[in-house]
């Protein structure tokens, strides 16, 4: 940990600090409005930096304050079930923390009886809570502020205990670190960002359609970090046909989205590098009906096909959500950009601006018609920023605010008293708990260690299920790689990494694991709990829920 230099909005680290440092002399009280901004914006900045490694699940950060305006710790979730940005803070800041004020840009969420950052706070002895927004999803909203507040610790939540402009702004930094999940929790959608790169005259190609490549090398590497942001990434057939693309997270991070395919006719080519699975999938969405051998030239390959009565951005960002995916990137060209504007599914746009000009009367342009006739009816960008990279010019804004939450993310149970046409017990869908659910405890991705034996009978502790599962997809093959796999699975982070290691060595060797295969789809340990139930026009896409998760 460096010593942090912390002044409002900015903050740089140069050495090791120890006692920690100070931030001003200002005692901090509850009047001090600009600092507790400052230290809320911190822990949103904090918790931003595991964005895309947490989802599904939200993140978190949290700065720990002494009374005389000292940080002594700081700390962010890396991902779901490793440690909670509290305790890496409290352990940060040592006897610190005793009396310290603990600001944290999202209530904790209390999974299925996971109470370590409420505890981590109340045994340091930390005597006030600031917390930048209430917990997204319903049934874990408020628990952590009533158990804290029950242990006589002072919670104040920004917005309802802290009013003022300047604490609204602060508040507003924690809504955007956590977008995608308040997104799918109130809209029912993922949140969608769509992104373009062009030319100074507006065009996103040459009028041939050549478009690699409008921005710099270091804009690109900026788009593959915004890439390993999303769950996934999609585009239209045409960007397919046109550009070959390989839709890739290549900025040495872990995460990688899954690619989406938007075509109508499927007339696509039988080659094409979102064909090769090797490092990630990729789904193609298409129109009921089309194409019949191509769909089966594609699953041939291991591509996944949807077909949809309708398809339309709306639909298959409704599909999405229930498929559990919180973010998508769109990098589209402009018919298939204006269709998603259109259908209202877009929040935030990212334009990169190159300072090249192509002409070309017939050059295309990022979005295509939307039917406007007069300028008073141009989408206004909300939250505008603007920001230099390389030669080029980010413009990013949000073209719908955020919604201010009281969310709903419905447990399973609770979706058959909302939607009453549910039946229960009809067989052609499967659902998986998601570790956020009321019983989330059945999924293997929940947090809880197992202990299992090995080939000789000694039991060894796995970090979760899905750690084990994965793992046992190269235990007992001989060869120094698939030992090295069950290795890596062993001491993965976090669940999702786990799911992530073992996945992609299943892709890019599949003949590591030929002799595992039957074991593996026989799983007695498996905890995820299957169900079905009919959900109008939904019932028809279901089915392929499993090949999504595996
Ligand atoms: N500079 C940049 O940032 C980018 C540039 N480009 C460039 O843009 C050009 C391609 O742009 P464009 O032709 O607009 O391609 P799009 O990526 O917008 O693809 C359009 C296609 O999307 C499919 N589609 C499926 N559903 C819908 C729907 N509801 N509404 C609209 N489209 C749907 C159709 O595919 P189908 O015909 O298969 O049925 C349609 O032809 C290329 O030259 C490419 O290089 C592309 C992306 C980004
Ligand atoms: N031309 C263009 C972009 N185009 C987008 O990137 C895709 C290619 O991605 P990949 O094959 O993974 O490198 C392409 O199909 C289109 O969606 N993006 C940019 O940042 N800058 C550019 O100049």
């Amino acid at each position: 940990m460096g010593l942090m230099s912390f002044a409002l909005g900015t903050c740089c680290y140069t050495s090791t600090y120890r006692p920690p440092y100070m931030i001003c002399k200002a005692t901090i009280n509850n009047n001090n409005h600009a600092l507790e901004a400052a230290y809320i914006r911190r822990a949103a900045e904090l918790a931003d930096k595991s964005a895309g490694f947490t989802s599904p699940h939200p993140n978190f950060g949290c700065v720990i304050a002494t009374s005389s305006g000292h940080v002594a710790g700081e700390g962010y979730l890396y991902a779901q079930g490793t440690k909670p940005a509290e305790l890496q803070a409290i352990e940060s800041a040592g006897a610190w923390s005793r009396r310290a004020t603990a600001y944290v840009n999202l209530e904790p969420g209390d999974c299925h009886g996971d109470h370590t950052a409420v505890s981590a706070l109340v045994q340091a002895g930390i005597s006030r809570v600031v917390v930048g927004m209430r917990h997204p999803l319903q049934h874990l909203r408020g628990n952590a502020v009533r158990a804290l507040r029950s242990q006589g610790v002072q919670v104040d939540v920004l917005g309802e205990d802290l009013k003022s402009k300047i604490i609204e702004e602060a508040r507003k930094t924690c809504l955007l670190v956590n977008a995608p999940i308040i997104c799918r929790s109130a809209l029912r959608v993922p949140f969608s960002v769509l992104k373009f790169a062009m030319t100074l005259d507006g065009k996103i190609a040459c009028s041939s359609g050549h478009a690699s490549w409008i921005s710099s090398k270091k804009s690109r590497s900026r788009v593959f970090e915004l890439r390993g942001r999303s769950d996934a990434i999609i585009v239209g057939g045409n960007t397919v046909r046109r550009d070959n693309p390989q839709l890739t997270a290549r900025h040495g991070g872990g995460h990688m989205p899954v690619r989406i395919v938007m075509s109508q006719t499927l007339d696509l080519p039988e080659e094409a590098n979102l064909w090769d699975l090797s490092e990630v999938s990729t789904i193609v969405v298409t129109q009921r009906g089309a194409r019949r051998s191509f769909q089966k030239l594609l699953a041939s390959k291991g591509v996944e096909i949807v077909e949809f009565d309708i398809l339309n951005p709306r639909e298959v960002m409704e599909y999405l959500h229930d498929r559990g995916c919180l973010s998508v990137f769109w990098e589209c060209g402009g018919t298939l950009s204006a269709s998603a504007i259109s259908s209202g599914v877009i929040h935030k746009v990212f334009a990169i601006v190159a300072p090249k000009i192509i002409g070309g009367k017939n050059a295309p342009s990022p979005v295509g018609e939307l039917g406007m006739v007069e300028m008073t009816q141009a989408l206004d960008l909300i939250d505008v920023c603007y920001e230099q990279v390389g030669p080029d010019m980010f413009v990013s804004g949000f073209l719908q605010p955020l919604p201010d939450v009281t969310p709903v993310i419905p447990s399973v149970d609770e979706t058959f008293a909302i939607d009453p046409t549910v039946t229960p017990h009809e067989s052609s869908i499967i659902f998986f708990y998601k570790t956020w659910d009321p019983h989330g405890s059945f999924s293997n991705f929940s947090h809880h260690p197992i202990q299992m034996p090995d080939e000789n009978g000694d039991y060894a502790t796995w970090l979760s299920v899905e750690h084990y599962y994965q793992a046992q997809k190269f235990v007992g093959v001989d060869d120094p790689l698939a030992w090295e796999c069950v290795e890596n699975i062993k001491s993965a982070k976090s669940p999702e990494e786990a799911a992530r290691i073992g996945r992609s060595i299943q892709r890019q060797q599949p003949d590591l694991l030929l002799g595992n295969v039957i074991k593996c789809k026989a799983r007695p340990f498996e905890r995820t709990h299957t169900f079905s139930f009919n959900m109008r026009r939904r019932d028809r896409i279901f089915s392929l829920l499993f090949r999504f998760l595996l």
